[in-house]
């Protein structure tokens, strides 16, 4: 497919796309008018005091019931105008709260609501009030599944099949929306859920005000099934759960207040005091996610007295058995590996058993230590709620297998599972449904109902930041455009466009990149340390220390690869570039969703594209368009994507995705260029002259020996500029 060529003068197609296929055409050039419109409001602007992102009007709106609910109102009034650029600290702490907005008045608090919560709650709302709140926030909650049991009775062949198909068509049936309570206020936790008052305490303290959409559905559904869902038969035992919202919507609280919870409760309710047994085991696909899992698990759980501890390498977790030989650990051992669960050395093999409640891990490092002794597995009959963060990567093919075996491995039959992504296809929630079926039919028990929620748009979703695209022309454009991108109009400007994740498709790519850029940074404003590169290659210690100077302000140009594009939380980035395009929808989602966190709004995706990138650019494209609608934007003219070079770009078949999605950029024609340099055109085309008639030469060659031309094509990859 050729390029999108410029329109003629009589082209019926609007000013608007002319101008930004000018735009477009001209390459690098990004007007300095146009960037500073898009950096006028920026998401380390301050703290977005409401951070839902969806309250649409809908006719008879919901109650308004708590008063915790009107601190934000409150906060927000404080606050004042988010457009008011900070000069410095644009990774600012949340705003100490200034008073504990979630503790339900003191007179309301009973002492035995660990253990008997929602005595004192306030009627629950009608069922068409559960449809208004919840449509107004655009949360559907569909029963996926739920198990039918079938009579024992011998039937005849004819009876046994007519019984399958009704047993088929009640499966259809069962997928069907259901309304549970929503979450009105954090306040309600406490009153109506009967959430222990240290954990409320500590969401208080985190400075979480309102709920987000995703834990205004979810949290009632996971905490206490019999409320949320007092209408439905069999759910009131509580469910398996799939959760797809938005990224930055506030999902890693959802999990940890549903895990913290439920092991207080379990251990309130059986007067288990000072005990510590893995209950749960949080499982997400890269190190730095599970370091800040652990942080943030470990800051709601402060003197609960739970332990949240992560995995590293060499660690034995305190309760484990072997399917083949037992092996026990003893109470010393125990208290010897807690001091070695601090140190962040993982080289030291450490075989001591850690005291756990909630483990967070990766799902290779977790299988290793259970597979550790060749020809047994370990089980883990305690682990009681298996969470997988970022699910849907987690049961695709990478860690597809490795996954499954650690679910496997949690053999007790009260599990729970739950699964969080922004994005997930349909064939994991498939996959989801197959495990579910098969560990039950293997321990041979009843499986839970399966629930799920979804906040906007399925897979479309990062819908409060801005969107860009930037055709540079060429490969060796691309530099030259990230530049304009951050180049200051002064010093201190700096400090309003940057922070800047920027991701690259390899790792060699992210490394030629920070050598191409990396005295781009003046040394008045801090020179080369400003700009780092993460990738794989670099030990854990690096990978930590550069993770940690990014959050705290040292480093304001972060050039990575997709290791950072799941699940990290770094509040203050400004903008995202797709130095190069994302080969997926799902892809593009996750590196975008970096910004604009906590529906803080302002941030800009940027994706750099070059002719090369035609065959595949639709997809970024879609989403693109498809969180623009989210946004409420309907016009052309404020899309980042006009309708004309939407309507050019070429389909990408299946085919080209499976492709895609297995080989990266390296499946393409220009795959095996990572180099990256800013050598000009001419330069270039003079070298590809050269190139070609040395090519020429020996085809010619070998043709006049007799040969077959056409060896030499597969090979080919033409004139890339
Ligand atoms: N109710 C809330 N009010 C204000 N901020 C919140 C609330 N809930 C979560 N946050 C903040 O929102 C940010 C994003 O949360 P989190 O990392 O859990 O998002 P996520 O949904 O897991 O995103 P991703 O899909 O990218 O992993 C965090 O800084 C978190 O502290």
């Amino acid at each position: 497919m050729p390029a999108p060529t410029t329109p003629g003068p009589n082209d019926p197609r609007n000013s608007s796309a002319r101008d930004l296929f000018r735009i477009l055409t001209r390459g690098t050039k990004v007007k300095a008018s146009a960037f500073d419109r898009l950096s006028a409001k920026l998401p380390s602007a301050g703290a977005k005091p409401n951070p839902q992102l969806f309250h649409d009007d809908v006719r008879g709106q919901k109650r308004k019931r708590q008063s915790a609910h009107d601190g934000a109102d409150e906060m927000e009034h404080k606050e004042g105008s988010s457009s008011e650029l900070p000069v410095v600290d644009f990774f600012a702490p949340k705003p100490e709260p200034e008073h504990s907005a979630n503790d339900a008045p003191e007179e309301d608090v009973d002492e035995d609501r660990e253990t008997s919560p929602g005595r004192d709650a306030v009627p629950p709302l009608t069922k068409e009030e559960c449809r208004q709140v919840l449509k107004s926030h655009r949360i559907k909650v569909t029963l996926m599944w739920k198990h039918e049991e079938r009579s024992r009775v011998k039937k005849s062949k004819k009876k046994k099949k007519r019984e399958e198909e009704q047993i088929e068509a009640k499966k259809e049936d069962q997928k069907r929306p259901l309304l549970p309570q929503p979450l009105e206020s954090f306040g309600q936790l406490r009153s109506v859920y009967g959430v222990p008052r240290q954990l409320d305490t500590n969401l208080a303290k985190e400075g979480y005000r309102e709920p987000t959409e995703v834990q205004l559905g979810s949290l009632p559904i996971l905490l206490r099934p019999e409320l949320a869902l007092r209408d439905e038969d069999g759910l009131e035992g509580g469910v398996d759960f799939l959760a797809v919202a938005p990224t930055g919507s506030g999902k890693t609280v959802s999990f940890l207040v549903t895990a913290i919870n439920a092991i207080l409760r379990r251990r309130a309710q059986e007067r288990l005091h000072g005990v510590h047994e893995l209950e749960a085991v949080i499982v997400a696909p890269t190190r730095e996610l599970v370091h800040q899992i652990v942080s943030e698990g470990n800051k709601l759980a402060k003197d609960t007295g739970l332990k949240v501890v992560g995995m590293k390498k060499g660690m034995s977790i305190s309760t484990e058995q072997e399917a083949a030989d037992g092996g026990g650990n003893n109470s010393d051992d125990q208290e010897q590996s807690d001091l070695d669960a601090e140190s962040e050395d993982e080289g030291e093999s450490n075989k001591m058993a850690v005291k756990a409640d909630i483990l967070v891990t990766t799902p290779v490092r977790l299988l290793k230590f259970l597979t550790s002794i060749p020809g047994s597995t370990k089980l883990m009959p305690s682990v009681r709620q298996l969470i997988l963060d970022e699910a849907d990567v987690l049961l695709d093919a990478l860690f597809r297998e490795q996954t499954t075996d650690v679910w496997m491995a949690c053999t007790n039959p009260a599990l729970r599972v739950s699964c969080w992504s922004a994005t997930m296809g349909s064939n994991i929630e498939t996959l989801v449904t197959d495990n579910l079926k098969s560990r039950a039919e293997s321990l041979a028990i009843t499986p839970k109902p399966l629930v799920r929620l979804v906040v906007g748009l399925k897979d479309a979703a990062v819908p409060n930041i801005a969107h860009k695209l930037i055709f540079t022309g060429t490969e060796q454009g691309k530099p030259y455009a990230l530049r304009q991108l951050f180049r200051p109009t002064s010093k201190d400007d700096f400090r309003i466009r940057l922070p800047f994740l920027v991701f690259t498709e390899t790792v060699e790519r992210a490394m030629a990149l920070h050598k191409e850029i990396k005295y781009d940074i003046p040394a008045s404003a801090g020179g080369p340390s400003r700009i780092a590169s993460l990738h794989s290659n670099l030990s854990d210690s690096a990978r930590a220390a550069i993770v940690r100077k990014f959050r705290a302000g040292e480093i304001w140009l972060l050039i990575t690869t997709d290791i950072v594009a799941r699940g990290l939380d770094f509040r203050g980035v400004n903008g995202v570039v797709n130095y190069d395009v994302p080969t997926s929808s799902a892809a593009y989602v996750h590196r975008a969703g970096r910004t604009g966190r906590a529906g803080r709004e302002g941030g800009v995706a940027v994706t750099l594209w070059t002719q090369d990138d035609i065959p595949i650019l639709k997809t970024v494209a879609n989403v693109i368009v498809a969180s623009e609608r989210q946004a409420g934007k309907a016009s052309d003219e404020e899309s980042a994507v006009p309708k004309w070079l939407l309507d050019r770009l070429p389909d990408v078949s299946k085919a080209e995705k499976k492709k895609l999605k297995r080989g990266g950029r390296r499946s393409r024609p220009d795959g095996k260029k990572d180099k990256i340099t800013t050598t000009s055109g001419f330069e270039r085309q003079k070298e590809n002259n050269r190139r070609g008639a040395i090519e020429a030469s020996k085809r010619r060659k070998t043709m006049h020996r007799g040969g077959s031309e056409s060896g030499d094509k597969e090979e080919w990859n033409g004139f890339g500029d």
